[in-house]
C-alpha cells in the first residue's frame, strides 16, 4: 500500500467525520466560507472537531480572513492546522502561524504553467503547500469547484514545504493523478459527494483505497 495521505475536506455532519476517519483519512477540512454549500458555523465546526478521533487533523478552511474571524474560530474549535485558500502573501501566512501557533496550509490555484511559479514564495514559509485548480471564473467558489488541472503542468516538481495535490480528484481518477504528480498527500472534496455540498460517505474508502494503490494504471 502506497503511503498517500488523504484529506477530505468540507465535511458538514458528524458522522462524516467519523466516516472519514474510519476510512483511513489523515486530514478532515472545515469550510468557512459563506458562500460555500459546504459552509459550516464556529459552533457546527466546534461539533465536528469533538467528533473527530485522535489521529485524525482538523483543518480550517478560510478564504482572506481576518484576525477577528481566526480569533473567533481559534478560541472555539481544537484545530491542527489552518488553510489560507485566497489571496493571503506570503507575509499574511507568517503573521497567522505566528499568531495563532498553526501549522498553515497555502493554497495556489493553478491553471498554467506561469501559475505553478506562484508556489515558490510560500515554500519557506508556510508548513504546506496546496496545488490546487484555479477558479475557473470570477464569482465562481476559490476551491471545491471538482475541476482538476492540467497534472503534467507539476509533473516532477517538488517544494520544500510537504504539498497536497487538489482539485477534481475523484476514486476513478486518484491513482493516476497520484502516479503522475508523484504526490504523497492529497485534497477532495466534490469527489466524493452526490451533490454540492452532500458527502457521500460511501465514496470515502474507495477513493483512499484508490489514493493509496500500489499499482496505479498506466498512463
Ligand atoms: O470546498 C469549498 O466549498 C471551498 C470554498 C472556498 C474555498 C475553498 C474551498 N474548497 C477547497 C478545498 O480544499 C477543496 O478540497 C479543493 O479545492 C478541491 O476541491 P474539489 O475539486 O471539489 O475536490
Amino acid at each position: 500500500m502506497a503511503d498517500v495521505r488523504v484529506k477530505i475536506c468540507g465535511l458538514k455532519r458528524p458522522e462524516e467525520v467519523i466516516a472519514a476517519a474510519e476510512a483511513g483519512a489523515a486530514y478532515c477540512g472545515f469550510v468557512f466560507f459563506p458562500k460555500s454549500p459546504r459552509n459550516v458555523t464556529i459552533e457546527q465546526a466546534a461539533e465536528l472537531a469533538l467528533a473527530a478521533p485522535i489521529g485524525l487533523a482538523k483543518v480550517a478552511l478560510v478564504v482572506d480572513p481576518d484576525d477577528a474571524l481566526l480569533d473567533q474560530i481559534t478560541a472555539k474549535v481544537p484545530l491542527d492546522m489552518i488553510q489560507l485558500h485566497g489571496k493571503e502573501t506570503p507575509e499574511r501566512v507568517r503573521q497567522v502561524k505566528s499568531r495563532y501557533g498553526l501549522p498553515v496550509m497555502k493554497a495556489v490555484g493553478i491553471a498554467s504553467a506561469e501559475d505553478v511559479e506562484k508556489l515558490d514564495p510560500y515554500e519557506d514559509v508556510a508548513d504546506q503547500i496546496l496545488v490546487d485548480a484555479k477558479k475557473p471564473k470570477d464569482g465562481e467558489l476559490p476551491g471545491g469547484n471538482g475541476l482538476a488541472f492540467d497534472w503534467r503542468l507539476i509533473a516532477g516538481r517538488a517544494w520544500r514545504a510537504p504539498w497536497m495535490l487538489a482539485g477534481g480528484l475523484t476514486p476513478e481518477n486518484v491513482a493516476q493523478a497520484v502516479a503522475l504528480t508523484g504526490a504523497r498527500q492529497v485534497d477532495l472534496s466534490s469527489g466524493v459527494e452526490s451533490a454540492p455540498g452532500v458527502k457521500d460517505i460511501s465514496k470515502f474508502a474507495p477513493f483512499i483505497r484508490a489514493a493509496q494503490a500500489d499499482a496505479p494504471p498506466r498512463l
